[in-house]
């Protein structure tokens, strides 16, 4: 399997900020991931800064899409996006319109089982339909009521579809080990990096841990 990748999720609302934690993290994570409600703040723009200022990491547009997918998802590809990402409970249409406009970029679409009910026909149907990854991700709500992504990652895993997969859903340093085994190809962590008193030591704790496996 190749080395999985690093995600680090930027869920701060300042832009500044998240530039900033960008910064301080960027030797030890392969993605930034610009996170929901930064995105929904800051907008494309943020999309072009992070580009311009790293034009070597992957850059992932949490959108979360829910309709007009191919129409939401262009500008953000347009903008240097090399993921975004479109909900599962969009339906197969939103998510196909995703798939499109990554593909006329050159770039991949990702499709959140969030809160799908048939997470696996989920998966099984857009992999078919031509989506890059899936991410299996317990959102920050649903971590608060006691909720973890381990078993969707593993059940997901076990389908064996030809699309790499991402775990996402407050993943740490006593975790990370278990999700790569589990078969996570791409793994985000947030809260346990920008919570952390050093961001950048906590990226680099992750990162020796993930390549220990
Ligand atoms: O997409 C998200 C929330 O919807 C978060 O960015 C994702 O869950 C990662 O953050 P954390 O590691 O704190 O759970």
């Amino acid at each position: 399997m190749a080395r999985p990748l690093i995600q680090m999720a930027l869920d701060s609302l300042d832009f500044d900020q998240t530039v900033a934690l960008a910064e301080q993290v960027a030797p030890h994570v392969d993605i930034f991931e610009i996170g929901t409600p930064c995105i929904k703040h800051n907008g494309v723009n943020l999309v072009k800064a992070l580009r311009a200022k790293f034009p070597d990491k992957l850059l992932l547009v949490d959108l979360k899409t829910m309709d007009a997918g191919e129409y939401e998802a262009t500008p953000f590809y347009a903008a240097g996006a090399d993921i975004c990402t479109v909900l599962g409970v969009s339906g197969l249409a939103t998510c196909k319109g995703v798939i499109k406009a990554a593909n006329a970029h050159g770039a991949e679409a990702q499709i959140d089982l969030i809160n799908v009910s048939d997470k696996a026909a989920c998966a099984r149907a857009t992999a078919e339909a031509g989506a890059q990854i899936v991410g299996i991700h317990t959102g920050l709500d649903a971590q608060a009521a006691g909720d973890t992504p381990f078993g969707d990652l593993n059940d997901i895993a076990r389908l064996g579809l030809p699309v790499r997969i991402s775990v996402a859903g407050g993943i740490k340093q006593s975790t990370v080990q278990d999700v790569v085994r589990a078969g996570a190809n791409i793994i985000v962590v947030g809260a346990a990096i920008y919570g952390a008193p050093s961001p950048a030591e906590a990226a680099r704790e992750i990162r020796e841990l993930v390549d220990a496996v």
